[in-house]
């Protein structure tokens, strides 16, 4: 558990100055190599894990699903360890639906009932569904449509947008040149949302300058769902505001102008979907996932001790608490483990909105989630320290959170 050793505002300094020198490039290449040689010789504490080390030695190996579908056996790289490996059969998760349709049209006794259900999901595991969220089902559509059109273009193409080791942004193949074991099957194409005024086409500029001047309308459906998605995950906001006692501009107001990011997932057919994973087992590191499956299913969840499903629906959005909320929140609201599988017949996409803080925000759960009985539970920190560490020092599991604070608590001694 954090224990606080100097008033928080000191303590974030202390932290931040610390983090920015630790990776100034020409120290960067010193703990690269003191990692290599294992030396241990930087005054800083190690990164905690394994990932950092195996993104250092990982073999680049290309994931071209059109050839690994034809292959009897599978790349060991691909295979997940026993204890991980997919069960595809599992009982489906409980988990309410939201109508927010009362909320949205501003009725308060549907906004309190409305609170209630989600507070009561989010202590419980941090997954709800939410319905007639006002989301266009045409964009939502569009959404999938270019994802299918951008996943079948030939590797090369998509390889304009490689993603860059250390980078979470652009087209990465199964992570084959980042990760060494444990692959997931799949490619993901991840850009950079702003909901600052000052950057209102990052997300289409991002993707025709990537792209191509062909790829402006493809660059617009993506501009146009990220924003309904910031939009959507603001109101969410006030519910979660409202159910932890705080108001309904509380959070709101925190994740005015976020600085977030999309994914596109797309999850090859696999000849062996029991050995394999899509995406393993992890919570995710930001603060709130809106995420649309399309109609194939995959998504599990582990509640009580066992793995369930989420049946996809076109009409609903998964909504789910990552691990910077459940800081925010000082641990009232859960970031639940959860993971993809994927099938042996067909291709399974789905679109993952991370909402995450401007990058100057604090994260430091409000007064009103902090007394005797309910001590601080993490550190002061902002998103940026958090992305840096699942980007180049930890795979993101169900332990980035608190492996985080450890770390941060262990170099702020
Ligand atoms: C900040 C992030 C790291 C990952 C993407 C994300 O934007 C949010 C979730 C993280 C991830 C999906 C958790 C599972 C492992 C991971 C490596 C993946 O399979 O994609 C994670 C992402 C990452 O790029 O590190
Ligand atoms: O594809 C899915 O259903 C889940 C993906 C996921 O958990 C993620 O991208 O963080
Ligand atoms: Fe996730």
């Amino acid at each position: 558990m954090f224990l606080p050793r100097f008033p928080q505002q000191a303590a974030l300094a202390f932290l931040s100055s610390h983090l920015s020198t630790y990776f100034t490039p020409s120290l960067w290449l010193l703990v690269s190599l003191d990692r290599i040689t294992n030396t241990h010789s930087m005054p800083m504490p190690q990164p905690p894990n394994q990932e950092s080390k195996e993104q250092e030695e990982a073999t680049p190996l290309v994931f071209d699903a059109s050839v690994l579908r034809h292959q009897l056996h599978i790349p060991t790289q691909f295979i997940w360890p026993d204890e991980e490996k997919a069960n595809l059969d599992v009982p489906q998760l409980l988990v309410p639906f939201i109508d927010l349709r009362g909320f949205l049209s501003g009725d308060p006794i549907a906004a309190m009932e409305a609170s209630r259900l989600v507070g009561e999901a989010c202590q419980k595991h941090g997954f709800f569904l939410v319905l007639n969220h006002g989301i266009d089902r045409q964009l939502i559509s569009d959404a999938h449509l270019f994802m299918d059109h951008f996943f079948e273009l030939p590797l090369s193409q998509k390889q304009r947008a490689q993603r860059k080791t250390g980078e979470h942004c652009g087209y990465a193949s199964s992570f084959t040149g980042r990760f060494s074991s444990k692959l997931p099957w799949k490619e993901t194409l991840s850009f950079q949302y702003s909901a600052d005024k000052n950057s209102p086409n990052l997300v289409k500029d991002y993707l025709r300058n990537k792209m191509g001047e062909e790829f402006e309308q493809f660059g617009k459906v993506y501009q146009d769902y990220c924003e309904a998605m910031s939009n959507l995950s603001l109101g969410i906001m006030e519910l979660l505001g409202m159910s932890l006692g705080v108001g309904k501009a509380y959070f709101r107001e925190f994740f005015e102008g976020n600085s977030s990011i999309m994914r596109l997932n797309y999850y090859p057919p696999c000849q062996k979907p029991d050995l394999t994973l899509g995406t393993g087992p992890h919570c995710d590191p930001t603060s709130l996932t809106i995420l649309h499956q399309d109609q194939v299913g995959g998504l599990q969840v582990f509640v009580d001790n066992e793995w369930h499903s989420i049946s996809p629906d076109f009409n609903a959005f998964v909504v789910n608490i990552g691990d910077t909320f459940m800081a925010l929140s000082n641990g009232r609201y859960k970031s639940c483990l959860h993971r993809a599988v994927v099938n042996s017949k067909t291709t399974r996409k789905s679109l993952a909105f991370f909402l995450c803080p401007r990058s100057d925000k604090v994260v430091s759960p409000p007064c009103e989630l902090v007394d005797n009985l309910s001590p601080r539970l993490y550190p002061d920190f902002t998103w940026p320290m958090l992305l840096e560490f699942t980007q180049k020092h930890y795979r993101a599991d169900m332990k980035t959170l608190e492996t985080f604070a450890n770390w941060l608590q262990r170099k702020s001694n």
